[in-house]
């Protein structure tokens, strides 16, 4: 049967949930679905086809992040549903870097947590500018206290610069919503208004080159495959030539999918799936980059401006100095990189310093580049490239 065709009615958004492991993320990932499939505007997709990976539904927390569609009255959204357990704030970052504005799911009940901070931080890093917070679980929570944890995260999001006062805060039961209960089916609503109204759409540069930084790799049989993430920029149509960089191959897009419909074009911000011809399974994966070919140079010396979590923000207790050697997560790629913070210099936890990294690959890379510095599996610093080469 064919498939129909993705038609561009409405501005597209990349929109993605954030927050603590099991502060209701996906719950209201579905909740979400579920109200907007009511008013007729997407499909509702359940709680276990969103956590939908064996491991994840055994043991009941998102590991990979996972992407829906809906539409609002104004606007068509790409949604992704960032993990929000420690060991999968790499996936997190993957998710954070390509959204428009994110909704920071915090429980009234429990307040914010580490993860509530670390994703807070990341999200600034790697250039989300609007947050909206979801206080969740709003039906279990006493309402002095749910008082207390908004004036808890309105200070977070004010430290991060997030201009803690505006930011829309609404108080939302994904569970309850699910369960069909009005008072929270509204309660929905509110909060996609705040997102209709809060977060901007942003510039696209789609007469840029073509840029797309590979999130999934993944096969159909019989067909070849298939890249999936979001474009960063430019436009791309079925028949035009790319190169992958990271893999050095060169090849044509052979199809063209967003949310399983085709389309004649995708531009800066769709999220996609790109049919690559003749390319092995094996030669491509997540953190390469798929380009327009010869538009971008890869690189491995650049400067930054860094800020060094302090122990508090669950970074490190110790200095670093030069022949530190953490992974860079810049884009979707996760790189080792060698620092060098000058003869004799260190940076301590809570510092914000300049550097200089040798990575261990070539990458793409720009100044105003934001990435995040992780090491034995937590976040331990935050930066932004300030020059190449
Ligand atoms: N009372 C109440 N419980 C909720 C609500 N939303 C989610 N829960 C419960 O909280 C638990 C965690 O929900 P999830 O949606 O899996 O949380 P998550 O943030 O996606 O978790 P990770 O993806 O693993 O970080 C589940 O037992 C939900 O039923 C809510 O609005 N009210
Ligand atoms: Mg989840």
């Amino acid at each position: 049967m064919p498939k129909t065709a993705y038609v561009r009615t409405k501005p597209h958004l990349n929109i993605g949930t954030m927050g603590h492991v099991d502060h209701g993320k996906t719950t209201l990932t579905a909740a979400i679905t579920k109200v907007l499939a009511e008013r007729g505007s997407g499909t509702y997709v359940p709680f276990d086809r969103i956590d939908r990976a064996p491991e994840e539904a055994a043991r009941g927390i998102t590991i990979n992040i996972a992407h829906v569609e809906y539409e609002t009255d104004t606007r068509h959204y790409a949604h992704v549903d960032m993990p929000g357990h420690a060991d999968y704030v790499k996936n997190m970052v993957t998710g954070a870097a390509q959204l428009d504005g994110a909704i920071l799911v915090v429980s009234a009940l429990d307040g914010i947590m580490p993860q509530t901070a670390e994703h807070v931080l990341l999200a600034r890093q790697v250039g989300v500018d609007h947050i909206v917070v979801a206080l969740n679980k709003a039906d279990a929570g006493d309402e002095e206290l749910t008082d207390l944890v908004e004036l808890e995260v309105r200070e977070l999001l004010t430290s991060h610069g997030y201009g803690g006062d505006s930011v829309p805060v609404v108080r939302v039961s994904g569970l309850r919503a699910l369960e069909g209960d009005p008072r929270w089916t509204e309660a929905i609503g509110a909060l996609l208004d705040a997102v209709d109204t809060y977060v901007p759409m942003p510039e696209r540069y789609v007469d840029a080159p073509f840029l797309l930084p590979v999130e999934n790799v993944l096969t159909i049989t019989g067909r070849g495959t298939v890249v999936t993430g979001a474009v960063e920029r430019g436009t791309i149509r079925v028949g035009d030539r790319v190169e992958v960089l990271g893999a050095a191959v060169d090849t044509v897009v052979t199809g063209l999918e967003t949310f399983g419909k085709p389309m004649e074009e995708a531009q800066a911000g769709d999220s996609v799936a790109l049919l690559l011809r003749g390319v092995p399974r094996d030669a491509v994966r997540r953190g390469h980059i798929v380009a327009a070919p010869g538009s971008v140079v890869p690189s491995r010396r650049f400067s930054a401006q860094v800020y060094v979590l302090s122990a508090g923000e669950g970074g490190r207790t110790t200095p670093v100095a030069t022949g530190y050697r953490p992974q860079f997560y810049i884009r979707t790629a996760d790189v080792v990189g060698d620092v060098d913070l000058g003869a004799g210099a260190v940076a301590r936890p809570g510092d914000t310093v300049t550097m200089t990294v040798e990575l261990g690959r070539d990458v793409p890379l720009e100044p105003g580049l934001g990435f995040a510095i992780r090491e034995g599996g937590r976040t331990v610093g935050a930066g932004t490239v300030t020059a190449v080469g």
